[in-house]
């Protein structure tokens, strides 16, 4: 199976190289931060290698991110049900309208499960948000908004909608280094969420 490995940043990658397998061809591409670089840079990726006649079968997102409280610890390895785009829709003033409401598409795109079905960790809905949500009370609107949601990073929507136009299946793997919410990012813990993430990708 050829699978293609999405991160954002390079200390992602080495962390998903450390925990590569011999078992699968892997490779990894460093797409840069945000979900539009995410997008570009995997669309691009996937559409060169099958001109190649080295198509993927797979397409997964692995990074670090941010959890809400109560729902995840630090370290703890993030699978997602869902890749949701918590910023795509209407801001209104009393509350926010998801671009689903509206009839313009989805902000919403589902994980393939069996993928991940072999790691362990906490599962539920991944946010993808252009911007880190920098304050508490952000977070707890995300938080109330979502449920379902474990935690936020900013490619996953991105790559999701990549692999998705191309008909692959997508997986988002996250681990945690900070929680959601006011911003100390001296305070992220980012060498147990790079040690998870070796360990996640080995599970994988
Ligand atoms: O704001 C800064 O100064 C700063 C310092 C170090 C790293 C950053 C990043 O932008 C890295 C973000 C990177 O990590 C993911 N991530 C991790 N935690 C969160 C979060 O709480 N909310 C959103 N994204 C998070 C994200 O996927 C980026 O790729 C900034």
């Amino acid at each position: 199976m050829r699978i293609l490995v999405v991160c954002a940043v390079a200390e992602e990658a080495q962390a998903v190289e450390a925990g590569r397998s011999l078992r699968h061809e892997l490779d990894i591409l460093v797409c840069g931060v945000g979900p539009a670089a995410a997008a570009a840079s995997t669309a691009r990726t996937i559409a060169e290698n099958s001109h190649m006649g080295r198509a993927y079968d797979v397409v997964v997102n692995a990074g670090i991110c941010g959890a809400f409280q109560g729902r995840a610890r630090i370290g703890d390895v993030l699978i997602g049900t869902d890749s949701v785009h918590a910023e795509l829709g209407v801001a209104l003033p009393w509350r926010f309208q998801p671009i689903d409401e509206i009839g313009f598409g989805t902000n919403r795109i589902g994980c393939n499960t069996v993928l991940t079905v072999a790691v362990e960790g906490v599962r539920g809905e991944i946010l993808t948000l252009a911007s880190i949500t920098g304050s508490d009370g952000q977070a707890a609107n995300l938080a109330h908004r979502y449920p379902d949601a474990v935690g936020e990073a900013m490619e996953g929507f991105g790559v999701a909608t990549a692999a998705q136009q191309a008909g692959l299946p997508f997986a988002e793997i996250r681990t945690v280094s900070n929680f959601v919410g006011d911003r100390n990012v001296e305070g992220w813990d980012w060498g147990s969420a790079l040690k998870s993430l070796t360990g996640a990708i080995r599970e994988l």
